[in-house]
């Protein structure tokens, strides 16, 4: 399993320049420059997620034959997998199929085989079902390539080619390669192994191109992450000539955590006369939270505010988030100091640095976690029990950011534990988009006086 054919290694993420933690000049005056890079943000989820995302909702399924009895498994063994597939899943860990996996692995692996366009959230298992989609079509005795997935980026594609490895760890006749950029393959040559994932440039390459792969001796082509796929210049009109390449009894899958009109559209170009599975998200709320503002004038004394709040009740694990990286790294600096044990997290950190400051904050080993929005987008710490917004989200244009006020303090209903939510106001003008964010919401949020000892006891029952 797995012939990494690679020239270079570079693992470094696309979205950062370097991995270099230097601080501009202009830092000041930016709100939060780090750019949102999608690709980054799921890479990063996926480099952290260690197990299922908890699920409550039911999934949608709509058929392409509504007349054929529709299929859900409760148990891998019902799926009648390999042997040595099977001993993989459980090999994972995986005791039963997730949500998601009960109605779409029946789909996958029915013959004659079926095409599926699938949505849910990261965390879901889409991954993990098209790996054993793909590994249970392979017949490892024809020596060329029969599966193609595509991801967005180079980072993503080797995370996918990872979970390859580890299920198909007891059927090491299936053998994997990546087209990537710098995979260099010998002119001429075509292609032995069964799996080739890749990113959708180099795909086309193999397939078109270079002639690598005969794309008519495909049977099961994977188009993962959509959304993240048609953020990129040139990914669609890639992956859709990949697609045009493929036979016509060629299993087309595609998978998206969301599904705007675009992510749609592109999805009907690519999948023909899909099945349709949907899993919606569960919802934030704000109903076991409690909220506070406190009045300040500087980020001096927000920082003694927040000093005042420490002294006063036990924190367990909090998030603070500040506006600009500068700040951000200004209050961890003022926070160790105080002798906190602060974790920082900072758009200048290359990907792999970002996470393992995450898995450290969630394994406890820190208390503090001081970031700017970007940086803690979409990533669920579940157990922080106090959200400081030491600055209000707002937008590019100042106005307040609602969507991720509630994301930030957010918590899904049925697993919500109770939750603190702190803001600091420096001005009138953040006492007004407190104010909006209060009504969007309809939920109150309190005033606190930070020099009242009594008074801060209080919100901790
Ligand atoms: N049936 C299962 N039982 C237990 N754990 C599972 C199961 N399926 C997947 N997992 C684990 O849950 C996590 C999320 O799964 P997976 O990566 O497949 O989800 P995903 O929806 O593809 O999310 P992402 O797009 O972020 O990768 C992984 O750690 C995976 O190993």
């Amino acid at each position: 399993m797995g012939s990494l054919r690679l020239t270079e290694n570079r693992l470094a993420p696309k979205a950062e320049t370097n991995g270099s933690v230097t601080h501009r000049a202009d830092d000041d005056k930016a709100a939060d420059e780090d750019k949102e890079d999608v690709a980054v943000q799921s890479l990063l989820n996926k480099l952290i997620r260690s197990s299922l995302v908890n699920t409550t909702n039911q999934v949608e399924v709509l058929q392409r034959d509504p007349s054929s009895p529709l299929y859900s498994v409760k148990s891998f063994e019902q799926l009648r997998l390999k042997p040595q597939l099977l001993q993989g899943v459980y090999a994972m860990g995986f005791n039963r199929p997730s949500r998601i996996q009960e109605n779409a692995l029946p789909m996958m692996l029915a013959e004659p085989p079926q095409n599926l366009i699938a949505q849910s959230q990261s965390g879901t298992g889409k991954t993990a079902a098209f790996v054993l989609a793909m590994l249970s079509h392979v017949d490892p005795a024809q020596t060329w390539t029969q599966c193609l997935c595509v991801s967005p980026t180079y980072e993503l594609a080797l995370q996918t080619g990872k979970v390859i490895e580890q299920m198909g760890q007891f059927y090491p006749e299936v053998k994997l390669s990546y087209a990537i950029r710098g995979n260099k393959v010998e002119r001429g040559q075509k292609i032995q192994e069964h799996i080739v994932i890749g990113t959708p440039g180099t795909v086309l390459d193999w397939c078109h191109k270079l002639k690598f792969i005969d794309p008519k001796k495909i049977k099961v082509f994977v188009l993962d992450e959509a959304d993240v796929m048609i953020a990129t210049q040139g990914h669609q009109d890639q992956s859709i000539r990949i697609q045009r390449l493929l036979p016509r009894d060629c299993q087309m899958l595609l998978f998206s955590a969301t599904f705007e009109d675009s992510v749609w559209r592109f999805a009907e170009r690519i999948v023909p006369d899909p099945n349709i599975i949907k899993l919606k998200r569960e919802e934030e709320t704000l109903d076991n939270i409690k909220q506070y503002y406190v009045l300040c004038n500087s980020k001096e004394e927000k920082f003694a505010a927040l000093c005042n709040i420490y002294g006063a009740i036990t924190i367990a694990q909090a998030m603070i988030f500040c506006h600009t990286r500068k700040t951000a790294g200004w209050l961890a600096g003022e926070l160790s100091r105080e002798g906190h044990q602060v974790a920082l997290l900072s758009g200048e950190m290359v990907v792999e640095q970002r996470a393992a400051v995450i898995e450290r904050f969630r394994e406890g080993k820190e208390k503090v976690l001081v970031t700017t929005n970007v940086c803690a987008r979409g990533i669920d710490v579940e157990q922080v029990s106090v959200v400081i917004n030491f600055d209000l989200p707002v937008d590019k244009d100042g106005n307040p950011n609602n969507e991720t006020y509630l994301h930030r303090i957010g918590r899904t209903g049925r697993f919500g534990k109770r939750g603190l939510a702190i803001n600091m106001i420096d001005s009138k003008h953040s006492m007004n988009i407190l104010n909006k964010i209060q009504e969007h919401f309809n939920k109150k949020i309190e005033k606190l006086n930070t020099d009242d000892l009594d008074e801060i006891e209080k919100i901790a029952n």
